[in-house]
């Protein structure tokens, strides 16, 4: 099952191929961890992909894995596609071209990702020098204009990360991801640690960014209310799987896997006073990625849940024109998926 996009640049859609493609991605650990299973997904230049999942469902791996950042001696099957090229089964030199210039990673918490030690401007010109063969002084141009760019004085390129607040330092870090004119953001949880005004600056910040450039954007979250509120579309995770997916409102508003209704409903509704102060946990944790639950991994925690979801083979079902789900209690499955003929 694969994400439909909205948009694709002239060249992609002369390639009738959407700038990201995602299929069948499984990563297991060397410890066993089933981290990621069979993720399909695809994001077009323009659009705005959300993955929800509470921690441990798989959503940071399956960011590592999209540019074969992972630790040695994990196991990564399936295709990843980044503009018709596999990264999977490029060679190195290829690869780290591509971490900078084709798809950049902004991680969570800005401090521990900046070198505390360099100026921030020397740490933006860095991969400028390196993948755009600029001269220094060209390079250190670049940075400051990339600094205003994200709304921090080109002056402040001589700084120090302790010298900046948690916010200037989270602009650095996505200054320094366009630093060589990346086509796919993954942003991964960029606004966990800053608090609520902050937090909205930078995901204005982002979509802005996405619109201006049609950047293709991944952004990962905990939670389903931010990424609602930034992203067209979104893809829940639990226990490695995708196991909803669709237009990024319906989702939130009308979520059909239990477990999306779970994590919707954990969360406050922006502008909506009444659930704000009523936000519902989900009791339970997500299982242990290296001994699943049969059938569908997220019956043992699911209130819905019936005999058939020991044994559900968590097939992406048809809940909406554009929207998925992979609940025995939604709609029928996907008439292309195999072996599910005649399934409820
Ligand atoms: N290097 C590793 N070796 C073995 N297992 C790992 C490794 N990194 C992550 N895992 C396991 O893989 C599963 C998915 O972890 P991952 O960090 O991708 O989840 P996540 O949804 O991003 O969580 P969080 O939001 O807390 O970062 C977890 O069970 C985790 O313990």
């Amino acid at each position: 099952m694969t994400i439909e996009t909205t948009e694709t640049t002239t060249a992609d859609a002369a390639a009738g191929r959407p700038l990201l493609d995602v299929r069948d991605l499984t990563v297991t650990y060397a410890s066993g961890a089933a981290a990621v299973r069979g993720v399909d997904l695809s994001v077009a230049a323009g659009q705005k992909l959300g993955v929800a999942g509470e921690s441990g469902c798989g959503k940071s791996t399956l960011a590592l894995a999209l540019l074969r950042l992972l630790p040695a001696g994990t196991k990564v099957t399936g295709e990843v596609l980044l503009d018709g090229e596999d990264v999977l089964t490029m060679k190195w030199g290829r690869v780290r071209a591509v971490r900078w210039a084709g798809a950049s990673v902004v991680f969570q918490g800005a401090m521990h990702s900046l070198n505390a030690v360099h100026r921030i401007g020397d740490q933006i010109a860095e991969p400028i020098l390196l993948h755009k063969k600029a001269t220094p002084a060209g390079a250190k141009k670049k940075a400051r204009e990339l600094l205003e760019h994200v709304g921090l004085p080109g002056a402040r390129a001589d700084a120090y990360p302790h010298e900046l607040s948690g916010g200037q330092r989270q602009r650095v870090m996505i200054a320094m991801a366009l630093a060589c004119d990346p086509r796919l953001i993954i942003a991964d949880e960029p606004t966990t640690a800053l608090d609520v005004m902050i937090q909205a600056q930078i995901l204005r910040l982002i979509e802005q960014l996405v619109a201006e450039q049609d950047l293709g954007l991944i952004m990962i979250s905990h939670d389903l209310a931010v990424l609602s509120d930034t992203c067209d579309r979104l893809a829940v995770m639990y226990a490695g799987r995708v196991v909803e997916e669709g237009p990024a409102q319906e989702v939130y508003e009308r979520a059909r896997h239990p477990y999306g209704k779970a994590l919707s409903a954990a969360f406050p509704r922006i502008g909506d006073l009444s659930s704000r102060f009523a936000p519902r946990g989900l009791p339970g944790d997500p299982p242990d990625p290296s001994a699943l639950p049969s059938g569908c991994t997220f019956h043992p925690r699911c209130p819905e849940a019936i005999d058939a979801c020991t044994t559900d083979d968590q097939t992406l079902r048809v809940a909406g024109p554009v929207h998925r789900a992979a609940c025995v209690h939604v709609g029928v499955p996907e008439p292309s998926a195999p072996g599910v003929e005649g399934a409820p």
